[in-house]
């Protein structure tokens, strides 16, 4: 079953297009990574979602629904990022009672686990809490709520190398016992590829690229090797990046080889090599000619 599907959604902030005719359907009980460069929509994008924003033009549906003030969609959705707001009178643990009277899928005891295993004190002020146990509290809020969509903006802000990896682990035990649609938007997919099961690539308010990771795995290769084989080699092929290095060139070509060619090439003393999701993503939104060394350079 299709959870969301958009349409040309477009969303203007003044002139600018934060979105653009963005097309996009999402099936049910799947994780998909959200990514982009900074700027391209992905907020935006979770936002109209939410039912928290209106579009401005095209069609958006979540559960077969438009989510602007739809209390069906707010009564069934999750939206978490690092501006929740909570009452300020109310502890930790008040918040918690809050979210259990409001979420009908709410688990209070997996909530007080999470809250004792993480140390918070229940008659904490959300106000006191440093950043990266902020989003720790969201992210209990987050897990606990199941939601039937839930979606997680840049959920790790703050936090230590330590608590993102259990938040990681938490998050895929909760989903494998309990399967619903999660979104998550990062600029670490090295660290959520694993938990991924589809990527959604925006830039530019546009759907950009939207397939199974593991395919995504697949997408591209990595080529090194003197100028003259790489020429050669990447004749007539969509080369996604390339850089001079000491060796010669290194290429990040569409893999679109056979593996007989990939056979010979390795013949031809041209090495290639996988090249990652997260990776691949910057490439392919690679905006400016060149790198940050011709800023210097320039100079
Ligand atoms: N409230 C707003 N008013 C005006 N412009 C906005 C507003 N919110 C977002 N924008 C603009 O819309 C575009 C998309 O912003 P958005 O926050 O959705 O991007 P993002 O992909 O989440 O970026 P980041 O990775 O930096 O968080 C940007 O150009 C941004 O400046």
């Amino acid at each position: 079953m299709k959870v969301i599907e958009c349409k040309n959604l477009t969303k203007t902030h003044g002139r600018h297009k934060a979105l653009d005719q963005l097309s996009v359907t999402i099936e049910e009980n799947k994780i998909t990574g959200l990514v982009g460069r900074n700027g391209a929509g992905k907020t935006t994008l979770l936002k109209i979602l939410a039912g928290f924003w209106r579009e401005s033009s095209g069609e958006v549906n979540v559960f077969s629904r438009r989510p602007f003030d739809s209390l069906f969609v707010s009564a069934n959705t999750i939206f978490v990022d690092d501006q929740m707001n909570f009452p300020t009178a109310l502890t930790l643990k008040e918040i918690l009672e809050q979210a259990d009277q409001f979420y009908e899928n709410w688990d209070m005891e997996l909530a007080e686990r999470l809250f004792d295993y993480f140390s918070f004190r229940p008659g904490q002020n959300y106000s006191s809490l440093s950043k990266g146990k902020e989003s720790t509290f969201n992210m209990i809020i987050g897990l606990c709520s199941r939601c039937a969509l839930t979606m997680l903006d840049e959920p790790t802000t703050g936090m230590d190398a330590a608590v993102r990896r259990d938040f990681y682990r938490a998050l895929l035990k909760d989903y494998l016992a309990h399967p619903r649609s999660i979104i998550i938007s990062s600029h670490h997919l090295d660290e959520i590829e694993e938990l991924l099961e589809d990527l959604l690539l925006i830039e530019d308010g546009q759907n950009y690229l939207h397939m199974p990771v593991e395919e995504l795995k697949e997408y591209a290769v990595g080529l090194s090797g003197s100028p003259e084989e790489m020429t050669k080699w990447t004749r007539g092929k969509e080369v996604i990046y390339s850089k001079r290095t000491d060796a010669g060139m290194y290429a990040v070509v569409k893999n679109d080889f056979s593996d007989h060619e990939l056979e010979r090439m390795t013949l031809a003393a041209i090495n290639v090599s996988t090249v990652s999701p997260g990776d691949l993503c910057v490439y392919l939104t690679e905006r400016t000619k060149g790198g940050i060394d011709d800023v210097f350079d320039k100079a």
